[in-house]
């Protein structure tokens, strides 16, 4: 259901430079078309799903279009498959194995899933997998040295870090631990910006985020989705899952995908 009309990029096709790089890499914004998408898994219910050939059916036949400009939410009871449709939509699906199956059609700019298309997906997923003992910036740092092209100098790297610090406002926490449990680290909603943070730092054109509100108060949920809605106006194509979001952050987007219960 498309909630309000949205002004799109053009999907023409364009070429940016690497920061300071010779190398140029296809910065295409990307147009994510879904149709009749039904995944399936084996369950142990067997009498359950004897007609499914003894699958569990998970996602059923879901349709929509996404596009460079656009903010999908994904909405729909615990349990109703949003996870799982976010995953197959990124291409963490993409080839159907023995205890699963994927049908449907998912399109890129008109083509199939491939390498060039995952590295300009980022997911952010619903826990924020960190590690406890670094910093803001020695977590964003890491990233950046392990995800960033050769082509960039240590320099740029640290640079483009400190710019994905200042954009997620994070500059007041930038030298504290990411901590756990046991060791008092940044807030809940810190740590989540750090986790979009490593997905931002390689620029994807296609982003994913799982419920990244959860657990969140209405402020910093809003300050998360508003920073999300201003990469998704640079022309990145972006899909969420959200909980019950209030009215004011359901009017930020642009689209609203509802699953019902399974
Ligand atoms: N590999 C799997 N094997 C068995 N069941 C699965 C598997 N993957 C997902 N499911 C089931 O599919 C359903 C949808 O799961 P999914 O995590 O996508 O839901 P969700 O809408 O994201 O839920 P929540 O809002 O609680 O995070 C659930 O009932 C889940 O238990």
């Amino acid at each position: 259901m498309e909630m309000k009309s949205s002004t799109n990029f053009a999907s023409s096709s364009s070429q940016e430079v690497d920061q300071g790089s010779t190398v140029t890499r296809s910065k295409r914004p990307i147009i994510l078309k879904f149709e009749n998408v039904v995944y399936k898994i084996k369950t142990k219910d067997h009498e359950k799903n004897k007609e499914d050939g003894g699958r569990g059916t998970i996602i059923k036949g879901v349709s929509g279009e996404v596009r460079p400009g656009e903010m999908l939410a994904m909405m729909g009871p615990s349990g109703s498959g949003k996870t799982t449709l976010l995953k197959a939509l990124s291409g963490r699906f993409n080839s159907s194995s023995s205890s699963s199956v994927l049908t449907g059609s998912i399109t890129y700019n008109g083509t199939g899933f491939s390498s060039s298309i995952n590295r300009l997906t980022g997911f952010v997923s619903q826990d924020d997998i960190l590690y406890p003992h670094l910093t803001v910036f020695e977590t964003l740092l890491f990233t950046a040295l392990l995800r960033l092209p050769r082509s960039l100098t240590a320099q740029q790297k640290i640079d483009l870090v400190d710019t994905v610090i200042s954009q997620l406002g994070l500059s007041a926490c930038r030298n504290n631990i990411i901590g756990n449990q046991e060791i008092r680290g940044v807030s809940g909603g810190e740590k989540k910006r750090v986790s979009i943070g490593q997905e931002i730092l390689i620029d994807p054109r296609l982003l994913f985020l799982d419920e990244p509100t959860s657990g969140l108060d209405a402020t910093t949920a809003q300050r998360i989705v508003s920073v999300i809605g201003e990469l998704a106006n640079k022309g990145k194509t972006v899909l969420m899952s959200i909980h019950q979001p209030s009215s004011h952050l359901f009017y930020m987007f642009h689209k609203l995908l509802l699953l019902s219960g399974r």
